[in-house]
């Protein structure tokens, strides 16, 4: 592991019955990067935001996966430290992020659930500070006129901008957030593209983010990954990302993975 990762991936694969979906993947994110995590359907995108974050085991062998520099999973297993470095990593997924049935502000005051106890917050008394911090992280993510409001009557940019701040009050350190534009409108999608920025720049916060929509990650994040089948197979800047790799990775249709049109 460098000395400034976070993140430490090492040779992770995990196979489900027959089909590999991560294949030898090892990978380091230094504290305070932004990284787009691109890659065909089914190349394992998902597989390995869902192993970051302890939610699904790896393979058995020598891969492990490292945050905050212990070991949350290693020979298959998740270890004693994954709850830990659980509450400090903030997962945004495509969509079901909020309870519906209950107020977007309940929702982001969930989010301090690691620190406060859990019978408090089913029945709501919230403690003065975890209603400050949430009402100040719908703030910041520009949705404080809604914290009354059910989370399922919310629009979709209105419910991801919601999951961001309840990531806030996690006061999470890592951000993984699985295609969180993907069903959104273009504008929606943007909003919530640039807060993830503003908090990578802001508060240095570690994003890693999938994305379908190559122009979204070469426009917000310098570092891009790109996995196919499994395999790792582009780790550098944004800026390298030429028409050769983009065929490599994604074959001749490339262009139809750019929303807002591909570069010349
Ligand atoms: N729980 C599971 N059981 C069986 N196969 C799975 C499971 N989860 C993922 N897979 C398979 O693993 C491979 C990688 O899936 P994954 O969802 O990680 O890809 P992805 O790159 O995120 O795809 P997409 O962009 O379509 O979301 C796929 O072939 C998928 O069918």
């Amino acid at each position: 592991m460098t000395s400034d990762a976070v993140l430490s991936i090492r040779s992770v694969s995990k196979t489900f019955g027959a089909r590999r979906a991560l294949d030898g993947v090892s990978l380091d994110v230094a504290r305070g990067e932004m990284v787009a995590l691109i890659g065909p359907s089914g190349s394992g995108k998902s597989t390995l935001l869902r192993s970051i974050d302890g939610l699904q085991t790896i393979d058995n062998g020598e891969g492990f996966i490292a945050a905050f520099g212990d070991k949350l999973q290693a020979k298959g297993r998740l270890t004693d430290k994954v709850r830990k470095s659980r509450t400090r990593i903030g997962f945004i997924a495509q969509q079901f992020n909020l309870v519906g049935r209950l107020s977007l502000f309940t929702n982001v005051a969930l989010g301090s659930l690691g620190r406060i106890p859990f019978v408090r917050g089913l029945l709501g008394q919230w403690p003065k500070e975890t209603k400050l911090a949430a009402m100040a992280a719908l703030h910041r993510v520009g949705v404080s006129d809604y914290a009354g409001q059910r989370a399922n009557t919310l629009s979709g940019g209105q419910q991801q901008r919601g999951a961001i701040a309840r990531a806030l009050v996690q006061k999470a350190k890592i951000i993984l957030a699985d295609e969180p534009v993907a069903s959104l409108d273009p504008v929606s999608a943007r909003k919530v593209m640039e807060i993830l920025s503003e908090l990578n720049a802001t508060d240095g916060l570690t994003v890693i983010v999938t994305l379908h929509q190559v122009d979204y990650a070469l426009r917000y994040c310098k570092r891009v990954v790109a996995l196919k089948a499994g395999k790792k197979v582009y780790d550098g800047p944004s800026s390298g990302l030429d028409r050769a790799k983009l065929i490599d990775i994604y074959g001749p249709e490339f262009e139809d993975v750019f929303w807002e049109g591909a570069p010349a």
